[in-house]
């Protein structure tokens, strides 16, 4: 469980320095905030984001997932997400690989989908563990809620700043269809050995993540940069980035940036590392293509591109199998070789 005081991140560590958008001033639509949100989301992708007012919400998480984590490991695998690409459920630690030669990782994660959370108390996709099911209605509910309205008001602005109908993005992320949205709480060990990735390098998946993290050990690497990055926890602030069906959608307009997580720097490795993330990802039948029907400047952004670009814009998949196929063959269990570690890439464009 996160402690009330850990050692500072250290200050002889270069750090990737993130725009902050204050999330209060977005919801009343101020515009030259709207612009800051605007500039992180098409150039790195990654932003703080303050005022969100879910600070307590992202507590009661931790205190579910440290509950869950305590269970003896026999009683997680009940849960277990298995080897068919499904997300839903724990993920035991090593049962992914972090790069190309199967090197397994060093964290554990409990995933709940947003559908079971929504239709609770009826199960709409699986059960979970009791320490999950017992905080559905106090804790992991009301976290769901509130990332979902947090992350459909970022969504209506890139919506009117791509200039789509009205609408347009929130109706392929309605709460109403299934999705693989989810609520992740992760767990690193501590003393984790220097260099070792505890989570190998990726673009996520789906359209945003809203993410809490409170120990260094994330980083970016930059568009253009070749030395990978620290970005630094700040109190209160969450960090959010921009996911690959959003770069899809977009044309590349919005960036879906590689990121991956290393042991935390300093006095920092000695303590677990815990993260809180909701993931908004597109309803499971959505075709996943630039919207440039919808866009003129959705259509200009694809015109300008090359056709390999274009064609990597155009996976002719919908959401769901993208989403399984990334899962699937990031899993040690699917590796046959190298080539299972490129089929589970996303927009990385071969940096990983
Ligand atoms: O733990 C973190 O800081 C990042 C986690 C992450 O990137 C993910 O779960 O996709
Ligand atoms: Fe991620």
């Amino acid at each position: 469980m996160p402690v009330a005081a850990y050692p500072e991140f250290p200050t002889n560590i270069p750090t990737h320095p993130l725009l902050v958008v204050d999330y209060d001033l977005i919801k009343n639509g101020n515009e030259k905030e709207i612009d800051v949100l605007w500039r992180a989301a098409t150039t790195l992708g990654f932003w703080y984001l303050k005022n969100h007012g879910a600070e307590e919400d992202v507590e009661k998480m931790f205190d579910m997932g440290a509950e869950t984590m305590d269970l003896p490991l026999e009683e997680k695998m009940r849960y277990e997400q298995g080897d068919g690409g499904s997300s839903f459920g724990y993920k035991f630690s090593g049962a992914n690989a972090v790069d190309a030669s199967g090197e397994p990782d060093k964290i554990e994660f409990i995933n709940i989908a947003k559908d079971d959370a929504l239709a609770w108390p009826k199960q709409a996709r699986r059960s979970y563990p009791s320490t999950v099911e017992n905080r559905m209605e106090s804790t992991i509910v009301p976290f769901v809620k509130k990332s979902i309205g947090i992350n459909d008001t970022i969504l209506s602005v890139f919506n009117s700043k791509l200039g789509l109908p009205e609408g347009t993005l929130k109706n392929i992320h309605s709460v109403e269809e299934y999705s693989g949205s989810e609520a992740r709480t992760i767990k690193a060990p501590k003393n984790l050995p220097v260099g070792r990735q505890a989570l190998g390098a990726h673009t996520d998946f789906g359209s945003l993540s809203f993410l809490q993290n409170r120990l260094g050990g994330l980083q970016v690497l930059p568009p253009g940069v070749d030395e990978w990055q620290y970005v630094k926890p700040l109190p209160g602030h969450a960090i959010c980035n921009v996911g690959d069906a959003l770069a899809l959608f977009s044309g590349g307009i919005l960036h879906s940036n590689i990121h991956r997580v290393y042991p935390p720097p300093g006095a920092q490795a000695g303590f677990e590392r815990w993260s809180q993330v909701f993931f908004t990802r597109p309803g499971n039948s959505v075709m996943l293509r630039p919207l440039s029907d919808q866009s003129p400047a959705i259509a200009e952004a694809v015109s300008r591109l090359t056709e390999e670009q274009r064609a990597a814009l155009n996976p002719g998949v919908t959401a769901l199998d993208w989403f399984n196929r990334r899962i699937k063959n990031q899993r040690v269990k699917n590796r046959t070789g190298p080539e299972t570690w490129v089929a589970s890439r996303g927009t990385e464009q071969g940096r990983v």
